[in-house]
C-alpha cells in the first residue's frame, strides 16, 4: 500500500480547439506526488493549470493522456473508490437555492450511496457552524454560511482527501480563521487537505509542502521550510538616530532608505555577513537607533520562480 494520497504521472490536458481559439495545452505533463495525512499547497499564477489539474481529480474534466492514482486506486481502473477518497470544495457556490442545508447534505450524501444510517448531516452541521440553519432556504444563506455549507458537502462520504479550490477569495477574517481552524482539525483527525490559494502568506502559514505548477508545468515541489530557505537574500532593516544617506556599498549589497528614513540592506548571507554590513554603517558615521532582519518569504520565492523569462 501506498504512502501518497494522491499519485499523477506524465498528466496533459488538451482543450480543444474552438471557432475563436486554437487548442490549448492547459496541463504539459505533470508528476505530482502528495504524502498522506500533509496540507498540500497547489500554487501557480492566473492560468497556470491549477483549476484543470482539480477538476481531472474530481472527473469533472477528463485528462487526455497520464494517470491519476487518488487513494491507490487508478481513476481509470477503480473510478467509484477513487471518487469515494475525494471531496472537492469548489470555488464557485453551486448550491440549489431551494435547499435548506440539511436537505443539501442529505442528498450529497445519497448522490455518493452513503447509507441513511450512516449520514453524519447534524455533525457536519455542527462542524460547519450551520446547526441552527439546517432547516433554512439556502437562498436566505449569508455569502460566508454557503461557503460553509459548500465545505459540508464535500464531506458527507468522509473521504480521506479533502480538496478546497481558493477557499478563502473574497472571504472575510473572520470566517476565513473559522475555516483555517476546521481545516486543522480534519487534517489533525488524519484528513489529507490539497489547496490552491492566491494568499501566498496563508500557504506559507498552513502547508506543510507546496507545488508551484506554471503554464502547465511543475516548476518545483518541496517542503515548505525549504522552499524558503532556497533564497538566502535577507534584508537588515536599520533605523539611523538621525537622517542620514546610503553609504557607498559593494555589488553584494544593495540598498534603499525608505520614506520614514530606514536604510534597507538586502545581501546574500552566502557572499557577505551582517556584521560586514554593519561596520560599513558605522564607518559612515551613521549610529543605530534600532536594527532588524528581514527574511525572505513565501512570496519572494514565488516571485522568483514564475517570473517570465
Ligand atoms: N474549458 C476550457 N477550454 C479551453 N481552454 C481552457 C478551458 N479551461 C481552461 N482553459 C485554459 O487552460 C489554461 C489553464 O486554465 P486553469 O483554469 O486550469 O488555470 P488556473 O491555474 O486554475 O487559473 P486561475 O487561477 O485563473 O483559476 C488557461 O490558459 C485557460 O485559459
Amino acid at each position: 500500500m501506498s504512502d501518497n494520497a494522491i499519485e499523477i504521472t506524465g498528466l496533459k490536458k488538451t482543450y480543444a480547439a474552438t471557432k475563436k481559439a486554437p487548442p490549448k495545452d492547459a496541463l504539459k505533463g505533470i508528476d505530482l506526488v502528495i504524502p498522506r495525512g500533509s496540507i498540500f499547497g497547489l500554487l501557480g499564477p492566473n492560468g497556470a493549470g491549477k483549476s484543470t489539474l482539480i477538476n481531472i481529480l474530481a472527473g469533472l474534466v477528463t485528462k487526455t493522456a497520464g494517470s491519476v492514482k487518488i487513494w491507490g486506486f487508478d481513476q481509470d481502473v477503480n473510478p467509484r473508490q477513487s471518487r469515494a477518497a475525494i471531496g472537492i470544495m469548489p470555488q464557485e457556490p453551486n448550491l440549489d437555492p431551494f435547499f435548506t442545508p440539511g436537505g443539501s447534505l442529505e442528498v450529497q450524501a445519497g448522490l455518493y450511496g452513503v447509507p441513511r444510517s450512516q449520514r453524519r448531516t447534524d455533525e457536519i452541521l455542527e462542524l460547519i457552524g450551520l446547526s441552527d440553519k439546517r432547516d433554512a432556504y439556502a437562498r436566505s444563506l449569508s455569502g460566508g454560511m454557503r461557503r460553509r455549507l459548500l465545505l459540508g458537502k464535500a464531506l458527507v462520504h468522509s473521504p480521506q482527501i479533502l480538496v478546497l479550490d481558493e477557499p478563502t477569495a473574497g472571504v472575510d477574517i473572520e470566517l476565513r480563521n473559522q475555516l483555517w481552524a476546521n481545516v486543522r482539525k480534519l487534517n489533525e483527525d488524519g484528513m489529507t487537505i490539497i489547496l490552491t490559494t492566491h494568499y501566498l502568506e496563508e500557504a506559507q502559514e498552513m502547508c506543510d509542502e507546496i507545488a508551484i505548477i506554471n503554464n502547465g508545468e511543475k516548476i518545483v515541489q518541496d517542503s515548505t521550510a525549504n522552499l524558503l530557505s532556497r533564497l538566502d537574500s535577507k534584508t537588515l532593516a536599520i533605523t539611523p538616530t538621525s537622517d542620514s544617506i546610503l553609504p557607498d556599498l559593494p555589488d553584494a549589497i544593495t540598498g534603499s532608505v525608505s520614506t520614514d528614513g530606514t536604510l534597507r540592506f538586502t545581501y546574500s548571507a552566502k557572499a557577505i555577513s551582517a556584521d560586514q554590513i554593519l561596520h560599513i554603517v558605522k564607518d559612515a558615521g551613521i549610529t543605530i537607533a534600532d536594527i532588524r532582519s528581514e527574511e525572505a518569504d513565501l512570496e519572494d520565492v514565488f516571485l522568483a520562480l514564475t517570473k517570465s523569462d
